[in-house]
């Protein structure tokens, strides 16, 4: 039965969906990195928010996890590199604690525009103190958002409800969705001068770190008021209470900081600043949105393959996973023959896919095809590190697609280039393909030769010259090594031209068996192969 770690504070909804799909959890909240690493290694899964910290240190002791799931959005608090070199997902749930996040931002924006905060503590204290606040209305001002995707359109929809005109900064934002939105989509120039309420709502990435700089918030028009709901890192504290309290900038709401938990900060105590602790996402609806939504997504994962939301593997729905894993097995076979047979590495691979597979989600296919085919030379691969690992170590890579399958109802064929520096021998293209049959991966064609049949899990893979006596005297020395046959399988491309044999065995051979095949007359190459 896998295990999932709790890691943070997550509606109890999460447990009662795990268990109803047969997982068992631990909820282990604030544990500290050390301890953290002390019991990763039992787990299958990992659930968290944005507190726990799954860094490279925790990835690297992991030795057992499938998935980590963000029951919110922000994903700045795990290592996807890490995770994905590891094989690990990385899940999140993109759109349960939008809306609630979106209010937070115009919550806050009230707050500043009328130091509510302050506000009520005067009065409570006794002090009515109504001569210290006046505010400003948000009717008919600009609001800039920085940052117009998920929660930055819905933030828009509300000003747009409180009559405010809506200018947005954001790069990936195309003209027909900043019409449908009523937006006026600007650059980040235009709407520092131009914006009345800044409000940010982009990632923390390498482009938007500090993307509020002190050279930005000085362009800004005096008298702005400045939100940020999205992630501490994208605005210049220190700058802002500096203009806080020359009052270029009238008031300033912010939910997340540079360091978090935040216990102390720079803007702390400046004058018309309202802080909340990275509330956001702190409703009871979306927190059960977010707690359901990542169970069962992590459940879906690890009980049958469907893979969404990820944000480091294509996904796979529920419904096509049962259809897609016999061609991922297919392909991931093709692929560890693919890698097995070429001792000197390969500087180029092609994947074609006939037939039936035009049709279906190939992503995840490939992406099983590249993780056996790395597996000869790089170890522990799977279907999420596969793509990366082939992108970084510069091997081109393409894939073609043709509807028509002329013998098969589907087929996948993978082409690997070994490189001339290779034995000469060796050097060229290697073709595998292969078909589903009867819910079965087979094995159809080898080096372009026709040639049918299973995989074992041990099998030996001789390349020779077809010529009278040589299956004879094949047969006997296996029979003399103690290797018992399982299945044999036979393609050759012409009478007396290049043959394959392909024969499935039962159990490992002695070490000596390759070498032994090879001095066999006519043998170009002989290898044991693992499936
Ligand atoms: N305070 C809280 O509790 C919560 C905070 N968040 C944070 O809110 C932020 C936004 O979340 P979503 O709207 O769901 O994300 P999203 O991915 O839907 O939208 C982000 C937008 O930022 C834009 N963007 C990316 N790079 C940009 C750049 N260099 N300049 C301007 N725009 C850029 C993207 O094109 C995208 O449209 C995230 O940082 C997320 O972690 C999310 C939920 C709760
Ligand atoms: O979903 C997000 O990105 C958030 O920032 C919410 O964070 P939280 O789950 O409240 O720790």
């Amino acid at each position: 039965m896998p295990k999932v770690l709790i890691a943070d504070d997550l509606s109890t909804a999460a447990v009662e969906i795990f268990r109803n799909h047969g997982i068992e959890t631990d909820i282990r909240v604030g544990l500290t990195k050390d301890e953290l690493i002390e019991i990763i290694p039992e787990f299958d899964g990992l659930a968290v928010r944005s507190a726990c910290k799954p860094d490279a240190d925790v990835i690297a002791a992991a030795s057992k996890l499938k998935v980590i799931g963000r029951a919110g959005i922000g994903v700045d608090n795990i290592d996807i590199k890490a995770a994905t070199a590891k094989g690990v997902v990385v899940m999140n749930t993109p759109f349960g604690n939008a809306v609630t996040t979106a209010e937070h931002a115009i919550a806050m924006m009230f707050a500043a525009a009328r130091q509510i905060p302050a506000a009520d503590a005067g009065t409570q204290a006794g002090k009515w103190p109504k001569k210290n606040f006046v505010g400003t209305e948000v009717s008919y001002k600009t609001l800039g958002l920085i940052g117009c995707g998920n929660i930055g359109a819905r933030v828009a929809e509300r000003a747009k409800g409180l009559l405010m005109k809506v200018v947005a900064f954001d790069p990936f934002l195309t003209e027909e969705r900043a019409v449908e939105l009523g937006v006026e989509k600007v650059d980040l120039d235009h709407l520092l001068s131009r914006a009345d309420v800044i409000t940010l709502h982009t990632p923390l990435t390498d482009q938007t770190r500090n993307i509020l700089s002190k050279e930005a918030l000085e362009q800004t028009k005096k008298g702005v008021i400045v939100i940020n709901c999205a992630r501490g890192g994208l605005v210049d504290e220190a700058a802002v209470r500096e203009l806080l309290e020359s009052g270029h900038i009238q008031a300033a709401a912010f939910d997340v900081f540079a360091e978090e938990p935040a216990k102390e900060n720079v803007l702390f105590g400046a004058p018309n600043f309202v802080a909340t602790p990275h509330l956001g996402a702190s409703t009871v609806e979306a927190q059960e949105n977010v707690a359901l939504q990542v169970a069962e997504q992590m459940s879906d994962y690890l009980l049958t393959g469907a893979v969404t939301n990820a944000l480091n593997m294509p996904s796979v729905t529920a419904d096509e996973a049962p259809r897609l894993k016999p061609f991922i097995d297919l392909a991931e076979k093709l692929g560890q023959f693919a890698g097995q047979i070429s001792d000197h590495g390969f500087e180029e691979v092609v994947i074609e896919y006939e037939g039936d597979l035009a049709d279906m989600n190939r992503k995840p296919i490939t992406a099983a095809a590249l993780a056996g085919l790395l597996r000869a030379s790089r170890g522990d691969v799977n279907m999420v590190s596969a793509p990366a690992i082939l992108a970084d170590s510069g091997v081109k890579f393409s894939e073609s697609v043709t509807e028509d399958s002329p013998v098969y109802d589907s087929l996948i064929r993978i082409k690997v280039l070994v490189p001339k520096t290779a034995n000469s021998d060796q050097a060229g293209w290697r073709s595998l393909a292969g078909t589903v049959s009867a819910g079965r991966p087979r094995v159809v064609e080898v080096k372009e030769m026709p040639l049918e049949g299973d995989f074992s899990p041990v099998m030996l893979y001789v390349n020779n010259l077809d010529k009278p006596g040589f299956i004879g005297s094949l047969g006997v020395m296996l029979g003399e090594a103690n290797v018992n046959i399982a299945t044999f399988h036979l393609g050759r491309q012409a009478e007396g031209g290049e043959a394959i044999a392909l024969i499935g065995i039962d159990g490992e051979p002695a070490a000596d068996v390759t070498q032994k095949i090879d001095s066999l007359p006519h043998v170009r190459y002989a290898k044991v192969l693992h499936f």
